[in-house]
């Protein structure tokens, strides 16, 4: 039985990225005014854009704020496909522009060989992560938790303790380092920005399957432990 997500529906994907936008401010300044500082995990892909620019023009302690990525594709930082490109072209921007960043990509070869020098450098961030937005794609995957990855590198990702892992999806481009589950469910708030039919469609195809391995975003949708609020937009 699946537990019960919150889902919330918008005409537009502005009125969700407002929503969504004050939300993860108000968390994040919360965060702050309890434990002195907070932690926001991001995704990459096209949907978070606009999202971006909405939540790095909101005031708050942004220094006392650490970002880091749910998932990262293993390519120069400055390529067109990095996800950390395009964190610092569309987030740390404006206010947002003085957070704390953390990157996955580092200067080893393989994101097998990075992951060491990464899970050290993501060391000081506070966890739980205080808000955690993940999107998801047309083939049910979220993070860099792949169906068309080796079973036994998906497999890790869905089980290991360990923050990090490197994954190789066969249908998707690059090579990833991508948190882990159980480190995606150390997290106070996780948000699944969803835009669109398809990915509705998807997201009701994942609600009603019975099968991890081919919709990995059931790792998120069918647990107890951490909360997840679905915001969608037509
Ligand atoms: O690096 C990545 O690709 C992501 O972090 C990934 O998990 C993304 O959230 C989905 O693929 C959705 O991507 P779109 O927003 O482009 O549909």
């Amino acid at each position: 039985m699946l537990k019960e997500t919150v889902f919330k529906s918008f005409d537009s994907k502005e009125q969700l990225e407002q929503q969504l936008a004050q939300r993860i401010a108000d968390a994040l300044q919360a965060a702050i005014d309890t434990r002195g500082k907070a932690s926001l995990v991001v995704s990459g892909g096209a949907t978070p854009i606009g999202l971006f620019d909405k939540l790095s023009r909101k005031v708050l302690d942004w220094s006392e704020v650490f970002i880091t990525l749910a998932d990262e594709r293993w390519v120069d930082t400055d390529s067109a496909d990095s996800n950390e490109h395009l964190v610092r072209q569309h987030l740390l921007q404006h206010f947002a522009a003085s957070a704390k960043f953390r990157g996955l990509k580092n200067m080893f070869a393989t994101a097998e060989a990075g992951v060491a020098m990464t899970t050290e450098q993501l060391a000081n961030i506070p966890r739980p992560f205080d808000v955690v937005v993940l999107g998801m794609g047309n083939d049910g995957h979220t993070c860099s938790w792949f169906p068309s990855a080796p079973a036994a590198e998906l497999q890790q990702a869905l089980t290991t303790d360990a923050l990090l892992c490197a994954v190789h999806p066969q249908a998707a481009p690059h090579a990833r380092i991508t948190l882990s589950r159980n480190a995606i469910m150390s997290s106070r708030q996780i948000y699944l920005h969803l835009v669109g039919q398809q990915k509705l469609d998807v997201y009701h195809q994942a609600l009603v399957s019975d099968n991890v391995n081919e919709m990995p975003i059931r790792a998120i949708l069918s647990q107890h432990k951490t909360p997840v609020d679905v915001y969608w937009a037509a």
